[in-house]
């Protein structure tokens, strides 16, 4: 099966052929740097990191581009009120994006343009627009005909006569659909020269320009949080072909993290920032429960979800260190054909991750009876399964900048004890040496060592709040 993903526009799932052969180009939409980022705010981010993983894995050149947008109203009026440059503010936002992504180990994109320093392009794009008699300059502002663009409202499904921008009603506009491509100097907020007087961008325009700028008038995927498809995207995209370019062929967009039922959001109040959850969990557990649900799904957010998710990912960590230290290092191997058609099935994540739990249950069996052969070729499969998802327990970035650094290899040095004590109580059960059985799991227990039989044998887990390691043996 070729990798198939589900397109906005058409609303169905379309065979994903690079536009330029062995070359994949991206844009995906990134943040408006304003405020300290929330879980809510990186799941695209982390939802396409694997696309381009999956991308980079068949081979292709990928070329991701995500944007940062620094100037917006947001940013001006917040900067403003703390008394602190517009720029100052856009930056110190931008790097805490960069830290939340770096802990997330987001790939790092092949380029981060930032609005304000492709002004140039945005103007050359208005020109065009201009010429093509799809917008109009007045009293310093530039707006975009929707009337002039007869394929308006194609992306999201929204007529015509529907049509809410959601933006201050311009002065100058002719017609309430349309939307505003350049604003006019306000007093005391920045502003660049154009051919129609000094402004500033409106938040369509500038990804237009970007995205063209660097990946061409025509690329192969547009990507963004759900909430982007109706105005921004459906604008970028009139924009786009208004001028005349083919820009993007498929849009994919992911889905919330809710919570309480809503989306995440710093105006409603219901948000977790990225320090504040790292201190529950470590980097690479956020990241596995970032990632677990497919990307077009909700994802409703519970504490006992992040844990679940937690210690999912502990279990699939404790095989392969276990393997790491009594087989020898662990390579990364080839993952299962049927993980590789979870993937091509619209980046189908839970199907891919229930591939991946199973290969650590035969592994651990393997391993049981001592077959270290077949553990070693399960662990480097899980190697190559978790490597997709961002999220291999040996990579060297997750101890990198010190981000949960010891907790692998000390949850790894506690397992090897500890599963050593559970052979003997499994020994012992299996001769019907109750005593024996019972003294074990007791002295598991004084140490604050939970023992739970299931189906896959026994787990552990250390009792306290259930926010410390745990593993499978
Ligand atoms: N809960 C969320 N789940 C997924 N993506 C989100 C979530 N919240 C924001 N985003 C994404 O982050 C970007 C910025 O969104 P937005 O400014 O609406 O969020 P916010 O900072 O919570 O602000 P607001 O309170 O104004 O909604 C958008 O691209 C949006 O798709
Ligand atoms: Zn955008």
């Amino acid at each position: 099966m070729t990798l198939h993903l589900y397109d906005t526009e058409t609303r169905e799932p379309r065979p994903f052929t690079p536009l330029v052969p062995g070359v994949a180009s991206i844009y995906l939409c990134g943040a408006t740097v304003q405020g300290e980022p929330h879980i809510g705010h990186v799941r695209s981010g982390v939802a396409f990191d694997v696309l381009r993983r999956w991308l980079l894995a068949q081979g292709l050149d990928v070329r991701f581009i995500r944007n940062v947008t620094d100037i917006d109203d947001k940013i001006l009026r917040k900067a403003e009120e703390a008394g602190r440059p517009w720029w100052e503010w856009a930056a110190t936002y931008e790097r805490a994006f960069t830290d939340a992504y770096r802990h997330l180990n987001v790939l790092p994109p092949s380029a981060e343009p930032r609005a304000t320093g492709h002004i140039t392009q945005m103007v050359e794009l208005m020109q065009r627009l201009l010429d093509a008699g799809c917008a109009y300059a007045e009293g310093g502002d530039v707006y975009f005909d929707v009337r002039g663009f007869p394929d308006y409202g194609r992306l999201s499904g929204h007529r015509l006569e529907d049509v809410h921008q959601g933006e201050s009603a311009g002065e100058f506009k002719r017609d309430p659909r349309d939307f505003t491509l350049w604003k006019a100097e306000k007093q005391g907020e920045p502003s660049w020269p154009t051919p129609w007087g000094r402004g500033r961008p409106g938040w369509h325009l500038e990804c237009s320009a970007m995205a063209t700028a660097y990946l061409g008038e025509s690329f192969d995927i547009h990507c963004g949080g759900m909430d982007l498809v109706f105005p921004h995207h459906e604008n970028e995209r009139a924009q786009s072909r208004g001028a005349g370019d083919g820009f993007a062929r498929t849009w994919l967009h992911n889905g919330w993290v809710t919570m309480g039922g809503e989306k995440m959001s710093k105006s409603l109040g219901n948000v977790l920032s990225i320090p504040n959850v790292l201190t529950q969990v470590r980097p690479q557990e956020l990241r596995y429960y970032l990632g677990s649900a497919h990307y077009r799904s909700i994802l409703e957010y519970s504490e006992s979800a992040l844990q679940d998710a937690a210690a999912a990912f502990r279990k699939i960590e404790a095989f392969v260190r276990r393997v790491d230290d009594r087989v020898g290092p662990v390579g990364v191997g080839v993952w299962p054909e049927q993980f590789a058609a979870a993937l091509d099935d619209d980046l189908g994540v839970p199907a891919a991750l229930a591939v991946l739990h199973g290969t650590v249950t035969e592994g651990n069996r393997a391993l049981e009876s001592g077959d270290h052969a077949a553990a070693a070729a399960c662990a480097s499969s899980v190697r190559a399964m978790t490597g997709i998802l961002g999220v291999d327990p040996l990579d060297e970035r997750w101890s990198a900048d010190g981000a949960g650094a010891d907790a692998g290899p000390a949850t790894a040095a506690l397992d090897s004890l500890i599963v050593e004590q559970l052979e003997m109580r499994t020994r012992a059960r299996a001769e019907k040496d109750w005593a024996v059985a019972d003294e074990v799991r007791d002295r598991l227990a004084a140490a604050g060592i939970e023992v739970t039989d299931t189906p896959e044998g026994p787990e552990w887990a250390l009792r306290a709040d259930g926010t410390d390691s745990r593993g499978a043996s």
